[in-house]
């Protein structure tokens, strides 16, 4: 079975680079200001140019997402004149009206991420299925975080199982090159995302790290 993987939180070239050689399926760049990841958009369009080019250069198929939070049409408008990502991934809470808006207007496919700690938060994101290209499952962060994503929380994947999905979604959350195999075994999914298990520190990606959960999602 293939598996696609998306290295979440890139905030360098050569970590792109590892990435993409090893096959990465996306790359999530992160504009968030209270994130060890944040990008101002220059560098975010900048890095997004680069990864877009040496996959092209490498004969491979890996796409860039620019990940939001509950973004005004302002942003995303600057998004899609100079960041030109593959996909806008919306990490906040957009309402399933306001992620069809988004749609329309600004006409990049969408991954909507939804928080999960029981399997009615897993169903409530039918509203979102006709609109986007992708759910991306992630754990609900805990009380005191200051990130809605990026904080290594996982939930329980068994919650995922026979989610009636459309498209294939991604499952996100604590996940990192150990566990990856159990977590797609018990939720069946079909595309993974990680970024603080790949990391040796909060925003510094782990080249080994990011090889090492690669070859884990190949091995499947
Ligand atoms: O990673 C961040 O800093 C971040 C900040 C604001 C919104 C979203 C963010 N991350 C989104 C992702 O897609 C993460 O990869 C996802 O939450 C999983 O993170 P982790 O549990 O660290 O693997």
């Amino acid at each position: 079975m293939t598996i696609l993987a998306k290295i979440c939180g890139i905030t360098d070239d050569v970590s792109a680079r590892i990435a993409i050689d090893d096959s990465a399926g996306m790359l999530g760049f992160i504009s968030f200001p209270k994130s060890p990841r944040h990008l101002d958009l220059e560098r975010m369009a900048q890095l997004i140019a680069n990864a877009t080019s040496y996959t092209a250069h490498m004969n491979k198929k890996t796409q860039c997402v620019s990940v939001v939070v509950d973004p005004d049409d302002a942003l995303l408008e600057t998004i899609a004149q100079n960041v030109r990502p593959d996909l806008i991934q919306l990490h906040g809470h957009e309402s399933p009206e306001r992620v069809r808006h988004i749609r329309a207007r600004f006409g990049i496919p969408l991954i909507k991420a939804i928080s999960v700690e029981s399997r009615a938060d897993v169903l409530a994101a039918a509203p979102y299925e006709e609109v986007v290209e992708h759910l991306l499952f992630d754990a609900k962060p805990p009380k005191d975080a200051t990130l809605p994503g990026g904080v290594g929380a996982r939930f329980d994947w068994t919650l995922m199982e026979g989610y009636p999905s459309l498209r294939p979604w991604l499952l996100a959350g604590g996940l990192n090159p150990w566990n990856v195999a159990e977590a797609v075994s018990q939720s069946k999914a079909k595309m993974v995302d990680v970024s603080s298990g790949v990391e040796r520190a909060p925003g510094l990606k782990d080249a080994a790290l990011i090889s090492q959960f690669l070859k884990a999602v190949k091995g499947l």
